[in-house]
């Protein structure tokens, strides 16, 4: 029995933080000499796992840019999870979903469920329905031992309008957000394990998080932070994001574009990858 928080936690001792996002946009298809189909996608999608295999703890699939190729891109994107599995890499399906309580059942079971081909690891949830409707999956998760990330701060500007907001007790929405998510991994964080209900916060968003009362590190949630390359953050940046949260490793910078730009080498993915990973470790290094 071990939790996806634990195992998590295992891989990042091994691999470090790093999550390479798994994201076959039209124009990276095209740069990599690929159609932009269902194949196109499920070929560079193979490419990353076989050159990233053993050098980063979780990959992380972008499930829009499978599904707008209709069923033969959910084939690709379940043979994706399958291969990723299988090549010891650990799964974070990007799917960003989020519903009433009753349907939420049915999500839950797609992307957390034993029996689902579309089963990863761990899943993106909006909890912008309110974070109690997102409790079958959080229980699905738990039964299973899978985990989920919680959207708390977006890494896109729009997010703030709210993100920000105050709720009906004056707490910030993304603070009421972090603060379910502790709730969620006290009982991993008094066995002094990284708990399965992560946060998604945003490379981007500077000190707001923390000014709005936020300490990431009593969330005991693993923190995955978007935003590194394409989007115009720094690995130097996430010190002032996340705090002390970041030296202590808690800290998940996922980056798709400007690793996958290297490709389709598999070296030169490789390279890309190890230059990130240098960088985290030197900045967080000098963070101490
Ligand atoms: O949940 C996410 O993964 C996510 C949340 C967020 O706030 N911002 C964000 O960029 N993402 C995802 O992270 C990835 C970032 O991609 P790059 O900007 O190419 O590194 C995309 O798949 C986004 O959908």
């Amino acid at each position: 029995m071990t939790s996806f928080g634990a195992r998590l936690q295992a891989a990042i001792a091994e691999y470090g933080g790093l999550v390479v996002g798994i994201d076959p946009h039209p124009g990276l298809l095209a740069a990599w000499g690929l159609d932009d189909s269902a194949d196109g996608a499920a070929e560079m999608a193979g490419v990353v796992i076989d050159a990233l295999a053993g050098r980063v703890a979780m990959v992380k699939p972008q499930a829009a840019l499978f599904e707008r190729f209709g069923s033969s891109g959910i084939a690709a994107l379940e043979d994706t999870l399958e291969l990723a599995r299988d090549r010891g890499l650990l799964t974070l399906l990007d799917a960003k979903r989020g519903d009433i309580g009753s349907t939420m059942v049915a999500y839950a079971e797609s992307y957390l469920g034993n029996a689902s081909p579309l089963a990863a690891d761990a899943v993106t949830l909006s909890p912008y329905l309110g974070f109690e409707s997102l409790r079958p999956a959080l229980a699905l998760a738990a039964e299973n031992e899978r985990g989920v990330f919680v959207l708390a701060l977006t890494s896109n500007p729009e997010g703030a309008a709210v993100q920000h907001a105050g709720m009906s007790t004056g707490r910030p929405v993304a603070a009421g957000i972090a603060d379910a998510a502790a709730a969620e991994n006290a009982a991993a964080a008094a066995h002094g394990t990284l708990g399965s209900v992560g946060l998604v916060v945003g490379a981007t968003i500077g000190t707001v998080g923390r000014d709005l009362g936020i300490d990431f590190a009593a969330t005991n949630a693993p923190l995955l932070a978007p935003g590194v390359g394409a989007q115009g953050a720094t690995m130097r940046q996430l010190t002032s994001v996340f705090g002390a949260a970041f030296t202590a490793g808690q800290v998940l910078p996922t980056v798709s574009r400007a690793v996958l730009a290297a490709g389709p080498r598999r070296d030169e993915l490789g390279r890309a990858v190890t230059e990130l990973q240098a960088d985290l470790t030197l900045v967080r290094t000098s963070a101490r």
